[in-house]
């Protein structure tokens, strides 16, 4: 396929790399689990918009998931996207929005962003699904001026233009990864696999904790949760 933008006259307003100052892309999600999908967007709009690096943000209670199904606790969406992300020396992963009580709000998520990396323009990634629902996000009209926002494609989902300045957001054509979370949840609940539609650590780490059978386990089930992960796990932490 192209790598070509999907939507060339969306494409224009890419805001120009600005001497001393670093390209932050900013993946937000629930990441239950983390997969392909995911990844691959993060890589195709860091190639394309010339990002030096990408932030992976588990959210820690997304309000508009809440009503539909029971997440998984934070720590395993957390650590399964720190094992997803880390052979890759651009993406890192941040705790800012599972540290913060109570509903996720994007715009908690780029205020903190911004505070802990003042030198950075934050470019955040949604699939054409999130992109089209941005409209019902707390504070939405406030987003635009807080980050630059691409809308990537996604199988199933047609990527809409958002009602706003055309100087706040591009849309782009990523490779088409027909994979979901609840796809792959539903697949291990059945026993289905789920190798190659998320990274083989994952497979792994879900089959560990058995996370989407009728018996998954809670953040108290993990071993050596005492000061809240798992023993090692601070090792892994990054970006921050
Ligand atoms: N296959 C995909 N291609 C492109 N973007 C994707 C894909 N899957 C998810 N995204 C985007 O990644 C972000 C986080 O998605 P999320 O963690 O909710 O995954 P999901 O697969 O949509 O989960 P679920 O099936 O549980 O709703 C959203 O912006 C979403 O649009
Ligand atoms: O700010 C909001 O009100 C809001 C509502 C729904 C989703 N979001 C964000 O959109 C991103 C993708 O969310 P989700 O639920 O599709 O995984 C993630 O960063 C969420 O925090 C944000």
């Amino acid at each position: 396929m192209s790598v070509l933008p999907h939507f060339p006259q969306e494409f224009t307003n890419i805001p120009p790399r600005v001497e001393g100052r670093t390209r932050l892309g900013v993946m937000g999600g629930t990441f239950d689990p983390i997969h392909h999908g995911h990844l691959v967007a993060a890589s195709e709009v860091a190639a394309l918009l010339d990002l030096d690096e990408v932030v992976f943000v588990p959210t820690g209670q997304p309000w508009q998931k809440a009503n539909k199904r029971q997440v998984s606790d934070a720590e395993h969406r957390y650590l399964m996207t720190v094992i997803a992300t880390a052979s890759n020396p651009r993406f890192t992963v941040s705790r800012v929005d599972i540290d913060r009580e109570g509903p996720t709000y994007t715009i908690d998520t780029l205020n903190d962003l911004r505070a802990l990396r003042p030198q950075s323009d934050l470019f955040f990634i949604t699939g054409a699904d999130a992109m089209n629902q941005l409209m019902t996000w707390k504070d939405s009209d406030k987003l635009w001026n807080l980050a630059y926002f691409v809308g990537v494609t996604r199988p199933g989902h047609k990527l809409e233009v958002p009602d706003v300045g055309p100087e706040h957001f591009a849309l782009m054509e990523v490779p088409a990864m027909a994979i979901s979370s609840t796809d792959i949840r539903e697949r291990s609940a059945n026993h289905m696999p789920v190798w190659y539609l998320v990274p083989d650590g994952v497979v792994q780490y879900i089959n560990k904790y058995d996370l989407y059978h009728a018996t998954a386990y809670t953040a108290e089930d993990l071993p050596h949760y005492s000061d809240g992960l798992p023993h090692g796990a601070h090792e892994l932490r990054s970006g921050e």
